[in-house]
């Protein structure tokens, strides 16, 4: 089943002369539980990419299909609340709640919905997650990898169709990038979590079952090796 459908996407910047044309015409399609990486020299329209998959940005061409629904026909306010409950995002910048605990953070997402939060689910991620003994814990506690891995678990608790991640350890050293994404890595298999991530990082790249090339805006698709 594919989880997300993008067909002759296209994002034009600005007017005459400072035009820039950051996407242009891309077309892919990725099914349930794939974990993409999208890799790209800076500038080839990567974030952007991922902000118009993500209902953040409005397309000027082309079309995306998140879980059978094509975003440009959603009005403002159902392309919200269908981001919030199709779409599971991890920055750069973990984003985190300082007034809230691990747990709290990692619930919000749901109790904005009025989700019923699935605490036995909630508990086997932070398990994964290595946050079991910091759930009581504030962000401000927390180290870079702890607090990137209570974000991680805020994007998966909600079970969304994708998991959309630009640079995720983009802020952590080397090991710490490895061991998160190694954890990322363990979850979506667990849960056939579909995942894109933009990294710089082609140690990184290669932890993902597939890696998309973006240059000049337009993708260069290559299969990871086996
Ligand atoms: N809001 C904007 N207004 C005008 N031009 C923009 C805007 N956002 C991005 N661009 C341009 O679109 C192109 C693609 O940018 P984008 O941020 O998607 O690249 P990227 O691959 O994510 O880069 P990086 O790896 O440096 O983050 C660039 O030429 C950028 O200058």
């Amino acid at each position: 089943m594919n989880i997300l459908e993008v067909k002759g996407l296209t994002k034009v910047y600005g007017k005459g002369e400072t035009q820039v044309r950051a996407l242009d015409g891309i077309d892919l399609t990725i099914e349930k539980g794939e974990f993409a990486a999208i890799v790209g020299s800076s500038g080839s329209g990567k974030s952007t990419f991922l902000n118009m998959v993500g209902g953040l940005d409005i397309p000027t061409g082309g079309e995306v299909t998140v879980d059978g629904r094509k975003l440009q026909e959603l009005s403002d306010d159902e392309l919200t609340v269908f981001r919030r409950r199709k779409i599971g995002f991890i920055f750069q910048q973990y984003n985190l709640i300082p007034m809230l605990n691990v747990w709290e953070n990692i619930i919000l997402p749901l109790k904005l919905d009025g989700k019923r939060v699935d605490e036995e689910y909630i508990l086997e991620i932070t398990g994964i997650l290595g946050l079991r003994e910091k759930q009581k814990s504030i962000p401000g506690q927390l180290s870079g990898g702890q607090q990137q891995r209570v974000a991680i678990a805020r994007a998966l608790a909600a079970k969304p169709a994708i998991v959309l991640a630009d640079e995720p350890t983009g802020n952590l050293d080397s090991k710490t990038s490895q061991d998160v994404l190694g954890l990322l890595k363990i979850s979506s298999a667990r849960y056939r979590q579909t995942i894109l991530m933009i990294t710089h990082n082609e140690e990184i790249a290669q932890l993902a079952d597939r890696i998309l090339r973006i240059e000049d805006g337009r993708l260069v698709k290559r299969q990871v090796e086996e």
